[in-house]
């Protein structure tokens, strides 16, 4: 099983995140409500806001507990790095508090939706769903300081190198500036930062290299010192960590010359301070920078020493130079095998932790043998078919270069054109042949069709020939038509008179009106008052239409002091009948105005008193019909910023 902890999406901060959940409900769900709706369906508005909200936020909280390793679940290695790094505890708070925040949410979108149930007006229940999601957004912002954790770790760990703690792994140790990096680049493609000064390597880095077929991870880990594990620091702690958990095989870098400004008694002290996390693993000791000092030109005791050392501990050593590349594919040679050594004698659960796709692979890996062609013909002709080599014809190609080339030379299309005789191919086409061109051989029927048309045309003109009785006929028609029309105008007027005479006989007489309602107990005066209504009415019509007929009448010839008269006659009447409809005449509410109570009058008072500073303020109330939007597209689409129009 590899890691790669490339994958892990990258982390919101917490105020991020609302904003994007926020406007992501904004947009996917409905946006128009109005008080007039169904109240079930104003519910089911509102509270389809609150549950897509709830379920947007865990779908986020779950995608981040999923892409975060569980330290209980990975491999004790990349565990134990998590802790030295991250520290252990603040990493299962971090998530456990996410964890418990995306339960918390849940529990509020449970709550709100009973209680939308009971929501009884839009805005109750708009009040109810804000109330919902300020809450829910309040939990996320508690979550700032764990999600911001959180990104910090994910970027450090998507730069951690891939280590696979189930392949075939050398592991470079030792003091630093001893000359691991540089090995490391020796054998294989990873291109490390090698510097003569200490701790330039601070993490673990990763390279791979091949010997036997097979693929191999050598890992090159921060120098260690020789003091107790408490006192170590972090980056020390990376190389302990990959020494105590990788079933690798270590190679001790130990440098003889003591240019890396540590002692051969302090390499060898911190040899066999380190020595039970090697315990059961292979292990080489590799005395390296060979080529400043050879072992045999070390002083005695230290050669003492370090014999005592490889023969107390019964290690293998080798020796290197990375400078002048002696020893290296050896020191290498003997790491690989004596780690395939020690792999032979492990149990493929032990070397695969269980996984049974490795398993697999090594059960297969264990059985295969890579086998290399080897090739008996080794040059190759390319082979041309006998009848392709006969045909020897010049190509299309050939004929463009002999006619001036590409560009000059244009595709003869003749070339193909199947002729009784061959020689036709290349011969002009005359547009008129024997007083014929094309045209005359696509219908050969043309002059028949032709005639036919002709006599048709010659039929139809025949026919309209004119003819007497036809004439009689259609005149005839035509005064039928006419004297039906008079008969029709004839029985509208008669309808028209009758009806006039109808009316003038059924409308009542204001004497026997009054008889008739005195008979019933009814006052009559309002009658009176209406019938002098009528009349002063009438009077004034009657005036305006004498008045309109003798401007008509007298035309140019009416002398001046008639007209004066007429006139001062007409305005006289006019005045006399407006100042008597003036008396008879009351406002048109009065009679319908409802009488109030007390207690009405005060409750009107009462209402206008409230209404009158939403009025004077021109404030929206309850009962206007309101349909917010909180960015209106139109304002927020395009590229000029906000505020600059108000329209676009
Ligand atoms: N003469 C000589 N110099 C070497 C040899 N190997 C490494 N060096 C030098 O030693 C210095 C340190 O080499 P590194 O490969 O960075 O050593 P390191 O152990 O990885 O050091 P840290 O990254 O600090 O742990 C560099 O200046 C190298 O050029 C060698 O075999 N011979």
């Amino acid at each position: 099983m590899s890691y790669n902890f490339k994958t892990i999406r990258p982390v919101m901060p917490a105020k991020d995140m609302i904003n994007v959940i926020l406007s992501k409900t904004q947009r996917k769900t409905p946006t128009v409500v109005h008080p007039g709706y169904d109240i079930s369906r104003i519910r089911g508005f509102y509270m389809r806001k609150v549950k897509f909200t709830q379920e947007t936020i865990h779908e986020k909280i779950d995608a981040i507990l999923q892409d975060f390793p569980k330290l209980d679940d990975i491999h004790p290695f990349y565990a134990d790095l998590i802790n030295v790094l991250y520290d252990k505890d603040h990493y299962k708070l971090a998530l456990g508090h996410v964890h418990a925040c995306r339960n918390v949410i849940d529990n509020i979108a449970k709550d709100y939706c009973r209680l939308l149930k009971y929501g009884d007006s839009l805005y109750r229940c708009k009040m109810l769903k804000r109330a919902a999601l300020g809450r829910m957004c309040t939990t996320l912002k508690k979550l700032t300081s764990s999600l911001n954790y959180l990104d910090e770790v994910r970027k450090h760990l998507s730069r951690m190198p891939a280590i696979n703690p189930f392949e075939r792994t050398l592991l470079v140790t030792g003091f630093p500036n001893v000359g691991k990096s540089s090995f490391v680049n020796n054998i294989t493609n990873a291109n490390l930062d090698v510097q003569p000064y200490p701790f330039t390597t601070q993490n673990l880095y990763v390279g791979h290299s091949d010997y036997n077929f097979v693929r191999w991870q050598v890992i090159d880990t921060p120098g260690v010192l020789d003091h107790s594990l408490s006192e170590r620091n972090p980056i020390e702690m990376q190389a302990i960590t990959a020494l105590a958990h990788l079933k690798a095989c270590i190679m001790f870098f130990l440098d003889i010359s003591e240019t890396c400004s540590y002692s051969i008694d302090q390499q060898i002290a911190l040899f066999k301070d380190l020595k039970p996390l090697f315990k059961n693993k292979p292990l080489l000791l590799v005395m390296t920078k060979i080529d400043i000092k050879k072992f045999e030109q070390l002083d005695p005791i230290d050669q003492q020493k370090l014999q005592d050392v490889i023969q107390s501990e019964n290690v293998f050593y080798s020796q290197l130079s990375n400078k002048s590349g002696e020893g290296i594919a050896l020191v290498k040679e003997k790491a690989c095998n004596l780690l395939n050594e020690w792999r032979q004698n492990l149990k493929p659960e032990q070397l695969t932790g269980g996984n049974p796709n490795l398993l697999r692979e090594e059960s297969i890996l264990q059985g295969v043998y890579i086998a290399q062609p080897k090739r008996v013909n080794q040059n190759r002709m390319p082979v041309i078919p006998q009848v392709v080599g006969k045909l020897n014809r010049p190509t299309l190609k050939d004929v463009q270069e002999q006619n001036g080339g590409a560009g000059v030379f244009s595709f003869p299309l003749q070339e193909h054109f199947l002729l009784d005789n061959p020689d036709w191919k290349y011969d002009a086409v005359p547009e008129i042949m024997d007083g014929k061109n094309i045209g005359d051989f696509v219908d050969a029927d043309i002059l028949q069709r032709l005639e036919e048309l002709e006599k048709e045309e010659e039929m139809m003109d025949q026919a309209e020939v004119e003819d007497p009785e036809e004439d009689a006929r259609e005149e005839m028609l035509l005064n039928t038509r006419d004297q039906v029309n008079k008969k029709r105008e004839m029985i509208k007027e008669e309808h028209h008179m009758k009806m006039k005479q109808q009316v003038k006989l059924h409308r009542p007489n204001l004497e026997d009106a009054k008889e008739d309602f005195a008979k019933k107990g009814i006052d009559t005066t309002f009658l009176e008052q209406r019938a002098q209504k009528f009349a002063a009415k009438k009077v004034i019509q009657k005036q305006k239409r004498q008045q309109h007929s003798s401007d008509d009448s007298d035309d140019n010839d009416m002398d001046i002091e008639g007209n004066e008269r007429n006139q001062r006659k007409g305005r006289d009447a006019l005045s006399r009948s407006r100042s008597r409809l003036r008396e008879i005449s009351r406002s048109r509410s009065r009679g319908n105005k409802k009488v109030l109570t007390a207690q009405e009058q005060a409750m009107e008072r009462m209402s206008k008193k409230i209404q009158r500073r939403r009025r004077n303020e021109a404030k929206a109330g309850d009962g206007d019909t309101k349909i917010d939007c909180k960015m209106p597209k139109h304002l927020f689409t395009g590229k000029s910023g906000i505020g600059k129009q108000s329209r676009r």
